[in-house]
């Protein structure tokens, strides 16, 4: 897991070091570890690196200074190199370093000119300084861009960007991981990101949220539970109750209940209409089909047994194709006061209340839906608000309806009442195609059929346990990413194809 901070975070604690360090030693490391990525992509881009001509974005700040020292240390290796000068000021000692070691400034409007014969770009404009309203110049496409600590234009805190932003095919980022390069925009701009320990870990406190990647799944899972261990029967492997489906979308229920089945659950009982029933039986045989009444009985029984009464569901997932019928209302109504564990998504997201309750749940919206959920408790913000700002309107939702909220996307976020945060990315962006949610929410069923969650919770710490909720939620938004990348060898990626996947991807993750 990658620690995450805010870029404000990370300037505040460079702040004193750099008032105490007269020698700039901050800055030459960061500039050596620019300069290093720097020759990596001449070679990779020219092949070669004596001649070949860079030119760099030079901004007022601190991260043109990176930049002036940077490019100073590519000249002393016989790049030509040019400071492109944005202001009327930039950082001194980078500016002498820069001139002593040979290279050359230029004004702004030099830029186009320059472009013209230029191997690779440097974008030390602005980084963590950046403040809103900038207006940076447009770089051709086929000029490969190495972004100094955060594409210019980037906020550095939240992944928001300006409509100029310089997209990177690199970015070496200082001190630490900043929250705007792996989340909304920022993600999308950031390219190949690489990390340059500056030492300030022990000043950086509590991290803003964590990275996950797919050798974290163990620890996410808590492998201590060993629910795949051998040995175990159908019914400690998990059982997951799907209400799912509708005459519009019969195929959501299949691809929900497959990808439960698929990410190896021990049982899978199913409330979907009728008229999905009998497509559900033949694409998913494995499914054991639960009626109203049984329904009814079984989660009276739950009651007053306690959830690991009669029923033996373990968890619940609600909402992949779902209309919104009496008869749907009050099935959710009853699995919602039964207080198994839950994943809901869909359209059940728009049959929820705000407010609190004692059952253990997974939202799964979309930005969209999101905002829908966020209007429902009272708070206004526009999708663009939510895509400058993912995290936070993440963790409105969450503490607004009390669950772990899982907000997809190109990064996707996974976030607690107390603001607990990890993020998923996705490996490819085909993910985002018609029924790939409905997978997802039947792999985290499993998960958290699989997981078996006490089942008095108020017994528990409640943090622990939408701690332990949101791993979960991450853990299947992993395995999903990878079922993603394994179809993506093969072409395009249908909601099929990620199940077909799921097993590989399961496995190579060591479930
Ligand atoms: N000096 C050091 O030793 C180190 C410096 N680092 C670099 O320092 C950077 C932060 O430096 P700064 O705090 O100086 O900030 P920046 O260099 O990011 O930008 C601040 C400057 O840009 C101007 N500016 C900001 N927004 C503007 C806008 N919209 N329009 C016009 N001008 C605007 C400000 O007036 C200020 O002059 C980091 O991103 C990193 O690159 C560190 O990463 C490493 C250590």
């Amino acid at each position: 897991m990658i620690p995450v901070y805010a870029g404000s975070r990370v300037r505040d604690a460079e702040i004193p070091l750099l008032r105490d360090s007269s020698d700039l030693s901050l800055m030459r490391r960061a500039a050596d570890a620019l300069a290093h990525q720097a020759v990596l992509m001449l070679k990779e881009h020219t092949g070669r690196l004596y001649g070949s001509r860079v030119v760099a974005l030079v901004g007022p700040g601190n991260n043109g200074g990176d930049g002036l020292f940077a490019l100073s240390a590519m000249a002393r290796r016989g790049v030509a190199v040019t400071a492109v000068l944005l202001a009327s000021h930039a950082h001194q000692e980078g500016l002498a370093a820069l001139v002593r070691a040979g290279g050359r400034t230029a004004a702004a409007k030099a830029l186009d000119g320059l472009l013209e014969e230029c191997d690779l770009l440097i974008d030390a404009a602005y980084g963590t300084g950046l403040r809103p309203g900038v207006r940076l110049p447009a770089i051709p496409r086929h000029i490969p861009v190495l972004a100094c600590d955060v594409p210019s234009g980037v906020d550095a805190d939240t992944g928001a960007a300006a409509d100029s932003v310089i997209p990177a095919e690199r970015t070496v980022t200082f001190g630490a991981l900043k929250t705007g390069l792996v989340v909304g925009a920022g993600h999308l701009v950031s390219g190949r990101i690489r990390v340059t320990d500056l030492g300030l870990n022990p000043t950086l406190g509590e991290p803003e949220a964590w990275v996950v990647q797919g050798d974290d799944l163990g620890l996410l899972l808590d492998r201590d539970l060993g629910w795949s261990a051998a040995g175990r029967h159908k019914y400690q492997r998990g059982v997951l109750g799907l209400l799912a489906g509708s005459a519009r979308y019969p195929g959501a229920a299949v691809l929900s209940a497959r990808a439960a089945v698929a990410t190896g659950l021990g049982l899978l009982r199913t409330i979907v209409p009728e008229n999905v029933a009998a497509a559900l039986t033949s694409q998913v045989p494995e499914a054991v089909p639960l009626g109203t009444d049984e329904l009814t009985a079984l989660l009276a029984h739950n009651r007053r047994n306690g959830r690991e009464g009669a029923t033996r569901i373990g968890a619940w997932a609600i909402g992949p194709g779902l209309e919104d019928t009496p008869e749907t209302r009050r099935h959710l109504q009853q699995i919602l006061a039964a207080n198994n564990p839950c994943v809901i998504d869909a359209s059940a997201l728009a049959m929820l209340e705000p407010g609190e309750h004692s059952q253990l749940r997974i939202l799964t919206p979309h930005a969209g839906e999101l905002n829908a959920l966020l209007a429902k408790a009272g708070v206004r913000v526009s999708p663009r608000d939510i895509a400058a700002d993912p995290i936070r309107w993440a963790r409105w939702a969450a503490v607004a309806y009390d669950c772990v909220v899982l907000l997809k996307g190109s990064a996707t976020i996974c976030t607690a009442p107390d603001g607990y945060a990890l993020i998923v990315h996705a490996s490819t962006p085909d993910l985002a195609t018609a029924g790939s949610g409905d997978v997802l929410t039947g792999i985290l069923g499993t998960l958290l059929a699989a997981a078996n969650f006490p089942a008095t919770p108020a017994t528990v710490d409640a943090t622990a346990l939408t701690h332990r909720l949101t791993d979960l939620a991450a853990a299947g938004a992993l395995i999903h990413a990878h079922a993603g990348a394994l179809a993506a060898r093969e072409g395009t990626v249908s909601a099929v194809d990620l199940l077909v996947e799921l097993p590989r991807a399961a496995r190579d993750l060591g479930l």
